[in-house]
Parts: structure tokens; sequence; C-alpha cells
């Protein structure tokens, strides 16, 4: 098996070296750091500066993706790592925080994709699906970046993975709050963390199609049983495009969970629902013991369509890093930002649009484990929330002021129930409210009539002050 800049990775089984970090350190002259082979430049760039990377020498990769020599790479707002399986140099300019690490899982890693690999070769013979991998641990335990690795060196074997991801707080290809599907056949784009989805405009990197659903609020606690629901709409919807796709189909799914679902009885019983819903046969589990030891009891001897679940545990990087809620914060703000109006590589220019109080139909979600409903009656609590309520309809308020509404695939005549199982037709954002001319002015990145759809209102995301 040949794989460019794979076939000949060294000491492949072997145990990974051991640590030796040199101190943390902010520079902003251009370097040039001479990495030896099997080692990692860990960066962190805050948000509103940037540094540019080039790699001058060797082979190197960003969570499995590999750098091409003597392009210019920018980031901004950043925290990930270029790794070299064979040494490499690279030149950085810019103001960053950094440092050199030799102690990296990266051969655990590797080591997953080609048993994955294997999965995917008899999944081929047979005709069959690919592994269906769950990715599951507590927050900031390297999941996503995990992920893209996997997917990263799948795409560089020529497959198509599909990447699933299940965590509202976080985006992936699109507006944080969603739950997506994304068959990824080309290269993941470096800067931009997983890349870009259509909008209007060239892009240097081919765009991805995910699949797109709305939950609309940032925990599966908030409403779990709209987070169930939501999940198994995304399951079919991911199912069929398998199905449809043998690429895909014989590549298989691998599924990035929020930190939140690793631990009490509520997050492990969500694990449970996602790996029914999607046919999970491969759990991994990273940076739990714990979470380990439960997936083992309850997922280690049973099967999925009668292939047996596989459960692996793999370490968590020691480059991994924590993010505060102000970090979390500016990834958000940057993702709707970018949402609206494209990145410094390719602008985009969203389409103003007056809406009439009277003519908005706007849903809210309900937060029934957010409300405190102590105070009622025994049964009214129950009432409040009873399942055929999943929102509220909601007049036009001031403060709608700088929220994001989705707006669904379905029509102002559908139950409550078709347009939350609805995907979603895209974002839009409002910009202004006049309680006097009775308009709302939302932005929208095609000039297309929205009126006629149902627009769902969540707390997630969570603007903190004006887009424009
Ligand atoms: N080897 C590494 N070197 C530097 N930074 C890293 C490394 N691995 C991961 N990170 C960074 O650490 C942070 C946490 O990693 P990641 O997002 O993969 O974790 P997660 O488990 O998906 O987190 P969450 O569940 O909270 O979304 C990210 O900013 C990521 O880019």
């Amino acid at each position: 098996m040949s794989i460019p800049g794979l076939s000949s990775i060294p000491g492949l089984g072997q145990a990974p070296a051991t640590a030796t970090f040199a101190p943390t350190f902010v520079t902003s002259a251009t370097v040039v750091h001479e990495l030896q082979a099997n080692s990692e430049w860990r960066f962190e760039v805050a948000f509103g500066t940037s540094i540019e990377v080039k790699l001058l020498s060797g082979t190197a990769e960003i969570f499995g993706t590999e750098l091409a020599e003597k392009h210019t790479y920018t980031f901004r707002g950043t925290k990930a790592a270029i790794f070299t399986w064979h040494g490499c140099r690279i030149e950085v300019s810019g103001p960053c925080e950094e440092y050199v690490a030799e102690d990296t899982p990266m051969i655990p890693y590797v080591n997953t994709h080609f048993a994955l690999e294997r999965l995917r070769d008899e999944a081929k013979e047979k005709g069959a699906e690919g592994p269906k991998v769950l990715v599951v641990g507590p927050n900031n335990a390297g999941k996503t970046s995990l992920i893209k690795m996997l997917a990263a060196y799948a795409i560089k074997m020529g497959r198509q993975p599909m990447v699933i991801n299940t965590d509202s707080r976080e985006g992936m290809l699109s507006v944080p709050g969603s739950l997506t599907a994304t068959p990824f056949s080309s290269i993941i784009d470096v800067e931009q963390g997983w890349g870009s989805s259509p909008t209007s405009g060239p892009s240097p990197v081919p765009v991805k199609l995910p699949l797109c659903y709305y939950y609309g609020l940032p925990s599966p606690e908030d409403n779990t049983s709209m987070f169930k629901q939501v999940l198994t709409r995304l399951a079919l919807a991911a199912a069929s495009r398998l199905t449809a796709d043998p690429a895909v189909k014989e590549t298989g799914m691998i599924i990035d969970t929020p930190g939140a679902m690793a631990q009490g009885k509520e997050g492990y019983d969500l694990i449970s629902h996602i790996v029914r819903e999607f046919s999970v046969n491969v759990i991994i589990i990273i940076g739990s013991e714990r979470l380990y030891s439960e997936m083992n009891r309850r997922f280690a001897s049973g099967t999925t369509n009668t292939l047996p679940i596989t459960v692996v545990k793999l370490d968590k990087s020691g480059g991994c890093v924590d993010r505060d809620e102000t970090y979390l914060r500016h990834c958000q703000e940057a993702a709707i930002k970018e949402y609206f109006f494209g990145d410094p590589r390719r602008t985009l220019s969203p389409h103003t649009q007056n809406v009439s109080f009277d003519e908005a139909t706007i849903y809210r979600i309900r937060e029934p484990n957010k409300t405190d409903t102590s105070f009622l009656p025994g049964g009214e609590a129950d009432a409040i929330f009873s399942t055929s309520q999943i929102y509220d309809k909601s007049d036009p308020s001031p403060e709608m002021l700088h929220c994001v509404f989705a707006i669904m695939h379905a029509t102002l005549r559908d139950s409550q129930e078709t347009i939350r199982d609805a995907s979603v037709m895209g974002f839009v954002y409002v910009a202004g409210v006049d309680e006097k001319k009775r308009v709302i002015k939302v932005l929208a990145p095609l000039n297309t009539r929205i009126s006629d759809r149902p627009m769902v209102w969540g707390s997630w995301p969570e603007m903190s002050g004006s887009l424009i």
C-alpha cells in the first residue's frame, strides 16, 4: 500500500519519544524552526492578530493535512500544531505563543487510521458500509483534532469520509447551533479549520456541502428531547447520503461529540442514542479512563447491524489547550462573521432585507431544562412543556436585535415537528428592529425571499454585539 507522504512513516508501532518542551515565548520577528522527525511545533495566535507560516523544506502537516512547500499560510485566532514525520524547516513571522514538543500521540493515532483502512477495504470487498466511528471524550481532549486527522488521512488515500458534527457549541462548516453531516472529497482547509461551505464567490480550496439541521442551544442538556430528535433526523439524512454514494459508503462516518456527553448517566444515554441511530461500530474514547471503562461496560460485547462494536482508548495529546468562554465566544463570532462577510481571501456581500412584523413567522426554541417550573402546581409544568410544543411563536421585538435565525426548509403551514425535522436553508442576522415602522432588517447571504419560511430562533449562537 503506497500513500504519498504516509507510506514511509518511521517508527510505526514504536514507543513515542519522551517529552522535551522548550519554554513558551512570544515572538513577532521572522524565525526559522528546524523540526526533528516525529516532533511538532505548537502555536497559539490570539484573535485580532495573525502569523504567516511557510514550509521551507521537508514534509509537515496540520492535523493530518499536508502543507505545500513554499506556500504562505496565514493563521488568525488559532491554537494548533505543525507535525513532521521526517523533519522539516518552517519559517514563521508574526506574534504567537509557541514551543516544540517531541512527545506526541501521533503513532497510536496513525495506527488507528490504518486499522480503519482495513475495515474500509473489507467493506469495499463485501459491498458493505465502511466503519461508523464515534469519538467521545471530555472538553478539549482533542476529539475534533483527531477527527480532522483521521479524515485528512482518509482523504489522502482517495477516500470520502463523512464527518458528522453533533457539537452545537461549535459549528462545522456552518453557524454554531447547527448539527451537520459533510462528505469530504477534497482537502481540508488548514487555515480555516475545516474549510468553507458554498456561499458566493470562488474559493481556493473546494467548498464542502454540509447537510445541516438546527438545534439552536449550546448544550444537549438544554433540551435533551429536541437534541435527540434532531440527531435522529441527521442520522437518517446521513444514512441516505451514504447509500447514494459508493465512495462515501465504503469510507464510512466519523462522528464528533460535545464534551458534555462524556459524563453522567444522561451523557452516556445520549452516546447510546447516537450509537443506535448512526449504527456506530467503532467507539474511540480520548482522554478519560472512566469513560473508557463505562463505554466498555455498555458496548464492548454489543453489536450494531450484526457487526461487533469495537471500543478503543487513545491518549490525549499534551498539546491540547483549554479554551475558555471568551475564546469560544470569539470563535463563535468569527464563524458568524465569516458566514455573512467571508474571510480576508474571499469577501462576501450579504443582502439586506426588510421583513414586516406581519409577515415574519418566528419560532423561539423552548428550553425546558432551563426554565424554573418549581412554582407551578403538580402537572402544570409537564403541560407547559408538552412534547407537541417545541417552539413558542414570537412576535418581532427589540430582544431579537443581533440574533441569528435559521430559515428552515419548511412551509408556514407545517407542524412544529415538521419544522424541527426540516433541514436548514440558511441563516439570517437581525441587524435592526424598527417598532415604529414595524419592520425587522435582516442580513442574508443571498437575496432570497424568506418571509414565506419559518424562522427558528435559539439561544445559540449568542452574539454579544453588533456584527456590522
Ligand atoms: N497537538 C496539539 N498542539 C496544539 N494545539 C492542539 C493540539 N491538539 C489540539 N490542539 C488544540 O487544542 C484545542 C482543543 O482541541 P479539540 O478542539 O480537538 O478538542 P475537543 O475535544 O474537540 O474539544 P471540545 O469538546 O471542547 O470541542 C483546540 O484549539 C485544538 O486546536
